[in-house]
């Protein structure tokens, strides 16, 4: 099985994404990033980019990691903050843990991309 299949297809990975994009827009300390940004666009961004990333039929169309991020000043914390925002949601849709895990070692890489140093 693909890990798009294990996550719950794109049912679970739509329901997973609103609670993290929910999660991020909420918590202080991710929000104050979010301030100009539509959720509704970028929650559709992040399900066709996780589809697409774990072996499901969408087509991400989004800017690439390094270009959307930059200039954000994104920092570590800030980082770290969302993937736990994003175990929390996953746990919430009842993903495994080890399933969580492999979702998670597909993101991890992106941070090089993302965090300013
Ligand atoms: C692995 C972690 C992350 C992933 C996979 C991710 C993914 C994305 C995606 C797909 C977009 C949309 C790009 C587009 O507009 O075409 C985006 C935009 C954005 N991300 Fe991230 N991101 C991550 C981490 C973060 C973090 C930690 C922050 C800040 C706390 C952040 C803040 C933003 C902001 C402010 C935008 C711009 C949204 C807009 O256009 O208004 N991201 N991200």
């Amino acid at each position: 099985d693909s890990l798009y299949d294990d996550l719950g297809g794109l049912d679970n990975i739509t329901r997973f994404t609103n609670r993290l994009v929910d999660r991020t827009f909420a918590d202080p300390r991710t929000a104050h990033q979010f301030k100009q940004t539509k959720k509704d666009r970028l929650a559709r961004l992040l399900v066709d980019q996780i589809c697409e990333a774990t072996g499901g039929p969408c087509r991400y169309k989004g800017v690439n990691m390094k270009k959307s991020h930059i200039k954000l000043g994104i920092t570590e914390a800030e980082f770290n903050a969302l993937v736990e925002q994003l175990q929390q949601a996953m746990s919430e849709a009842d993903v495994p843990f080890h399933t969580q895990n492999r979702l998670l070692a597909i993101l991890a890489p992106m941070k090089r991309d993302i965090v300013e140093r």
